[in-house]
């Protein structure tokens, strides 16, 4: 389907061919600009990410998740500074209801450059995952880390092809990325049971943080869906061999509304499997400050924003407050409030600031 029509209240995310820019450089990039700035949502298919690394990555993900529940529990969340490991189904809140859910936090290759107290506590934030036992799920490590690499390759491709489409040129997002050696994206592998209960909370309605998420759907499930401009459900059925990218809060601030953050939510599986999912999301650098940088497009492209209209309410809960805290604070006090065991063990002081009355019961997922 083509997304240079796509209406106001879209009832399907447009799909890009990613092989168009060889032939059709331009077409290309007018869908992509669309697509931003109607849906926030897009299917990426023919993309650079090897189809067979991702085939060894997805046949991985159920036995990751059958480990003993003592070698998850090895690697869980709490150990890491870095907000990175094993977290239980349950763990999270969305919305005041349970995420039903468990996961993995991963992160490409990162050394960490918090070296003692008195540097900037959020540098700390990024550094090294840790891994399940190599002896206990051989060659996982290995595959997981081709694929982190490559779909981060596909990523700054991605940001440049979206700078252009909002007429900046290719460079007119750099200035928010570090060099690849000072930068980390996380991925986490997810599962959603089926359940039994009342609720069908996968994950409630939220918008990512960032700038783009790029989500491998790992399994043939419903249960993805965004929201239109209608406040209408709009199912994104996994499509094989695609990417679906998203666009999150901190773009949408940074393009002063032209790009959308869009509401999205996951439902649990129906049938008797769980549905698999990647997200990896994309970082900026950790001292960027979201304020210091103005953008200037040019008037064809507000045009584009103008024709929309404005954005109207949906039902996602979080909302990040971008003022002049450097990207790498914002994201810490938001793993601080998802994960505030991990916090009162790593970050105390910022944990006392937040949590003023202690540790509450759950954290919230965004
Ligand atoms: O699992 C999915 O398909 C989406 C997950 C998601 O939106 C998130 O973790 O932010
Ligand atoms: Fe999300």
């Amino acid at each position: 389907m083509s997304s240079t029509n796509t209406p106001r209240d879209f009832s399907a995310v447009p799909v890009l061919d990613y092989g168009l820019l060889q032939s059709e450089a331009t077409q290309f990039l007018e869908q992509l600009r669309h697509a931003l700035v109607n849906v926030g949502f897009l299917y990426l298919s023919n993309h650079t990410v090897s189809q067979d690394n991702i085939d060894l990555v997805i046949d991985y993900i159920p036995k990751l998740f059958a480990l003993p529940q003592n070698a998850k529990d090895d690697i869980k969340m709490s150990n890491s500074e870095h907000f990175l490991g094993y977290s239980r189904f349950g763990a999270e809140f969305t919305k005041g209801s349970v995420d039903q859910r468990e996961q993995f936090d991963f992160a490409t290759k990162h050394i960490s450059r918090w070296k003692k107290q008195g540097d900037p506590e959020h540098h700390r934030l990024w550094g090294s995952p840790q891994w399940p036992d190599e002896k206990l799920i051989p060659g996982f490590r290995d595959v997981f880390e081709l694929y982190l690499e490559q779909v981060d390759t596909l990523s700054q491709g991605f940001t440049r092809l979206m700078a252009e489409a909002f007429g900046l040129g290719p460079d007119g997002l750099s200035q928010f990325y570090d060099t690849p050696d000072l930068m980390q994206h996380r991925a986490k592998i997810v599962k959603y049971p089926v359940v039994n209960g009342p609720s069908d909370q996968g994950v409630g309605p939220h918008y990512d943080a960032g700038f783009l998420t790029f989500l491998l759907q790992a399994s043939d499930h419903q249960g993805l869906q965004v929201q239109n401009f209608a406040g209408e459900w709009i199912d994104v059925p996994p499509i094989p061999g695609t990417f679906v990218v998203n666009l999150g809060k901190a773009l949408e601030f940074i393009t002063q509304g032209l790009a959308r953050a869009t509401s999205h939510r996951v439902l649990s599986p129906k049938g008797s499997t769980p549905r698999y999912s990647i997200p990896f999301f994309q970082n900026i650098g950790l001292d960027k400050k979201l304020t210091e940088h103005v953008l200037h497009f040019p008037p064809e492209v507000l045009a584009v924003r103008d024709a929309r209209g404005k954005v109207a309410a949906t039902d996602a809960v979080n909302f990040s407050e971008f003022d002049n805290e450097p990207s790498g604070k914002v994201n810490l006090i938001g793993r601080v409030k998802s994960h505030p065991d991990v916090a009162e063990r790593h970050y105390p002081e910022l944990f006392r600031q937040i949590f003023p009355s202690g540790r509450p019961a759950f954290g919230s997922a965004y």
